[in-house]
């Protein structure tokens, strides 16, 4: 993809949070080997359905997003209790609950999961930048339902290759794409969830009719879903006419006093 925009060669905010993912996966498995997740208590238990809550006809299902700052804006919230905020959503009807969980650019923690999991009724999407298959076994170990797989950061065979992964550790992916080359070069037959993001993540301009257009070209038994930068019942009136399933929702909530009402308040009419 050409950035036409952006000065040669300059790193980007994405090549800059996958170089630090990697850096401290260095670390982390000097602490523990893949293998000794199988330990961990939640490794075991029973997963919830990601992809069966996310499409209801003619209604809009909302991925409801735990995240305090990120590199755009900085902190979004302050006053930051990720259960808490976690349960609003759950009662206000959110249909999966997505926890940022990478640390230095997005304020993130893993063990947010296991400490939302058993308060809420919902699958867990994780949130982070996932580039090895060490990610996807934490990723179970900590409690998470559902992952999140980046095609501008992973593409191709290796994306083939952590969705084979995560499915064998029973973890379903949402697959994000923001350009028209990403979307194209998914192979549909292995993405049962495809996101496209409003948001690019090397400039942040958000633009919402090109992401939806993009969505409205996958194929009808792939769930489709629309994330970043919506806010107002018109977006979500859009985001429906282009026939997507679901809307990845996180700052717009955050920066409410109350998240669970501000999902209730802007989903009341299309529920
Ligand atoms: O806060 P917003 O604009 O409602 O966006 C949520 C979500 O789409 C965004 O956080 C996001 C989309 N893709 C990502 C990849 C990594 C980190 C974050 C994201």
């Amino acid at each position: 993809m050409t950035e036409l925009n952006l000065p040669f060669n300059q790193p980007t905010i994405l090549d800059k949070i996958v170089a630090q993912t990697r850096e401290d996966l260095v670390q982390k498995k000097k602490r523990h080997s893949a293998a000794d997740f199988r330990s961990f208590q939640l490794y075991e238990a029973p997963r919830r359905d990601f992809k069966a809550g996310l499409r209801k006809e003619g209604c809009i299902r909302v991925i409801a997003e735990v995240k305090k700052a990120s590199p755009s804006k900085g902190i979004i919230r302050e006053d930051f209790d990720p259960v808490r905020i976690a349960a609003q959503y759950d009662e206000a009807g959110a249909a999966a609950i997505s926890v940022l969980t990478e640390p230095h650019f997005f304020q993130g923690d893993l063990a947010y999961l296991g400490q939302i999991r058993p308060e809420v009724s919902v699958p867990l999407l994780r949130k982070d930048f996932i580039v090895d298959f060490y990610q996807i076994e934490e990723a179970r170990a900590a409690g998470a339902d559902a992952i999140l797989l980046i095609a501008t950061v992973t593409s191709g065979a290796q994306l083939s290759e952590l969705l084979h992964a995560a499915k064998e550790a029973g973890l379903q992916c949402l697959v994000e794409c923001y350009s028209r080359d990403e979307f194209e070069a998914l192979r549909f037959s292995e993405v049962e969830v495809v996101g496209v993001n409003n948001r690019n993540l090397k400039t942040f301009e958000v633009d919402l009719h090109r992401g939806l257009s993009l969505l409205a070209e996958a194929p009808n038994e792939v769930v489709k879903v629309s994330e970043s930068g919506l806010s107002t019942p018109h977006d979500i009136e859009t985001v429906l006419e282009y026939g997507v399933d679901a809307a990845l929702i996180g700052e717009h909530f955050m920066r409410q006093p109350h998240p669970g009402d501000a999902l209730k308040r802007l989903t009341e009419n299309f529920s």
